[in-house]
């Protein structure tokens, strides 16, 4: 007789990167390296490396509405993390089925482009992520770029990270983690809950291998939250797995490379 073991559960509703450096594949690395369970719904396959895309084919609705039945039917996950979600189309169909199965601990990552520079949200898509999953969100975790664009505000200054992160906070009704990581003289991120501003200090660490380091922080939050800790601790120790997985240092590829998932073992 086997012994019962019982996970937590972890659904991630992103695109795949055939490097396995973002995406689906750097969100299931995360979540199984945290001590959770993963499912995935794919919404879009990215021919990528570490130097760039080179194509992108969106998944069907129909199908990624099979997918989410599938997944809330059977195995109801303790979070949920979006990242990569392409078009308004598909947008509907997660924002219907969140909302239909009352998914809980939801992750909203506002992935709009690469690093590479290749858009991974179409512009006419920015309306609907704004006004259908941004409300949903338990916590949002945009990066400068993608703040800027959420809040029409410029962002230079911490004290900007501030207004932005508030003003998306009472927009949306959502917590906030407004990430630093674009910043080249630190990487302080920027938490904004209904107890206001909570810096998370970082230093910047020289490492040009940052690919998937949004997928990576987003998922590690998702896991976290799914296994009962509350938001703050959650982001936490999210910003601690991914300041670790930029240290570890690994050198793959011939552009912004990957991180090491592993480091932590
Ligand atoms: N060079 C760095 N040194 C230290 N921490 C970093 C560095 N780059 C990113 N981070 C951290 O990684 C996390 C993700 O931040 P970042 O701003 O890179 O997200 P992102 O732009 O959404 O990621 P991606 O490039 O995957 O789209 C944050 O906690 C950020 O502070
Ligand atoms: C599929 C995918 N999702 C997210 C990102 C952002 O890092 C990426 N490069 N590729």
């Amino acid at each position: 007789m086997v012994k019962k073991c019982e996970l937590k559960t972890v659904l991630t509703i992103a695109g795949s990167d055939s490097s396995g450096g973002a995406g689906i594949q750097a969100d299931l690395k995360t979540i199984l390296a945290s001590g959770v369970y993963g499912m995935s719904a794919i919404t879009a396959l990215t021919a990528q490396n570490t130097t760039g895309v080179t194509a992108v084919v969106r998944t069907a609705p129909e199908m990624l509405n099979a997918q989410l039945d599938s997944i809330f039917t059977d195995i109801f996950p303790d979070a949920v993390k979006t990242g990569m979600v392409f078009d308004s189309e598909l947008i509907e169909v997660i924002a219907a089925k969140l909302k239909q199965y009352q998914a809980k601990n939801i992750v909203i990552d506002p992935v709009m482009v690469a690093t590479s520079g290749a858009r991974l949200l179409n512009e006419d898509a920015i309306s609907a992520l704004k006004e259908q999953l941004l409300p949903l969100a338990t916590v949002i975790t945009p990066n400068l770029m993608e703040a800027e664009v959420l809040t029409d505000m410029e962002i230079k200054s911490h004290e900007d990270m501030i207004q932005a992160a508030q003003k998306l906070y009472e927009t949306y009704g959502c917590n906030v983690l407004c990430k630093g990581g674009h910043r080249h003289l630190d990487a302080d991120d920027l938490l904004y809950t209904a107890d206001g501003p909570l810096w998370l200090k970082g230093e910047h660490i020289a490492n040009p291998n940052t690919h998937g380091t949004g997928c990576t922080l987003s998922s590690a939050i998702a896991s976290n939250l799914a296994k009962g800790q509350d938001l703050t601790t959650a982001v936490k120790k999210a910003k601690a797995y991914i300041t670790g997985a930029l240290q570890a240092g690994l050198n793959l590829g011939h552009g912004a490379g990957p991180l090491h998932h592993g480091w932590a073992i």
